[in-house]
């Protein structure tokens, strides 16, 4: 069975790799990630300056739901940093370099994706409107004005393909203007959905007490309860943006989420939550268990059955 796909014009030997924040702030888990059997690699959302981020303990798994709370608050070593492992990253590698860009305002989005651009690396950059964790910044995601006028200056500034990191949107009216937004960007290539399902709230039951302690322990939800919200972002994307690839992200534990992903409209699967508890030996099992599960259905390739999800 052949797992590889394409993103943004270029190929990954495989559909599997890390969702932005795990596994990826720091040179050695990005070499870790190198080093798995993951297809491709992406960098933690960058600020324009280094932040030590939100106060601990800002990352809980919920292990009976298989599901994590997060509130990291974009700690990041700043933009620099990952433009310097950009400059000295080896594109002959197989496994394309995402690069991801959270500026805390449109000017510094603009000043790191410059930056980018004037180094004019293979690196496919991603923005992320979606962070649901920086205290007094509303994410730009649920401001479809904002979101639409942010793009109106990235993206002709990027020029080259580059993708976005969405929140979870919850109702169709939403999708439609959102996608509607989308679909005037030509160099917009990709879309990732989904960012966790911002600020739930984890309370302990024997202590009474929530699980993290940024903002009142209200936090970014991720990992398997996440799965259906995830895939309905994936499927209502990929039925109204056809000139754009989906990665999807959300809820994704085994080979069995990640066909429901692709089935959805998936061209790529990133892992957060599971990666983080189960780390990069992670990549070997999902890519085994997909493997598997192709061959049980017939299918030979990830456009046998992408975007194929039936409805009744
Ligand atoms: C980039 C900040 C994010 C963070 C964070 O650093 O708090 N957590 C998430 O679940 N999603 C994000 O996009």
């Amino acid at each position: 069975a052949n797992l590889s796909t394409n993103i943004a014009g270029l190929h990954l030997p495989n559909l599997f790799f890390n969702a932005s924040g795990v596994c990826c702030q720091h040179e050695h888990e990005l070499k870790q990630l190198l080093e798995s059997d993951s297809g491709s690699l992406i960098t933690k959302s960058a600020t324009y300056e280094m932040r030590e981020g939100n106060p601990s303990p800002r990352y809980v798994p919920l292990p009976a739901i298989q599901s994590s709370i997060n509130s990291m608050g974009l700690p990041n070593e700043g933009y620099e940093y990952y433009l310097a492992y950009a400059k000295k990253y080896d594109y002959s590698n197989p496994k394309p370099l995402f690069v991801s860009l959270s500026g805390l305002s449109v000017a510094d989005n603009k000043k790191m994706v410059e930056g980018f651009v004037a180094a004019n690396l293979p690196c496919v950059l991603e923005i992320n409107f979606s962070c649901p964790n920086v205290p007094g910044k509303p994410q730009l995601g649920y401001d479809m004005e904002a979101m639409e006028s942010a793009l109106n200056v990235l993206a002709p500034i990027i020029k080259k393909p580059f993708g976005i990191k969405l929140p979870p949107y919850f109702d169709i009216a939403h999708f439609d203007t959102a996608a509607a937004i989308f679909n005037k960007f030509d160099n917009l290539a990709y879309l990732t959905c989904i960012n966790s399902v911002g600020n739930g709230l984890a309370i302990d039951f024997e202590t009474e007490t929530a699980l993290i302690k940024p903002k009142d322990g209200f936090g970014g939800l991720g990992g398997l309860m996440v799965l259906n919200t995830a895939l309905a972002n994936v499927n209502a994307f990929y039925r109204r943006c056809p000139n754009k690839k989906i990665i999807g992200v959300g809820g994704v534990t085994s080979g069995k989420e990640a066909f429901l992903h692709v089935l959805a409209g998936a061209s790529a699967v990133q892992i957060g939550t599971q990666l983080k508890e189960e780390g990069p030996k992670l990549f070997s099992r999902v890519k085994k268990e997909l493997e598997d599960i192709m061959v049980a259905k017939g299918y030979k390739s990830l456009e046998d059955f992408r975007g194929k999800v039936k409805t009744l």
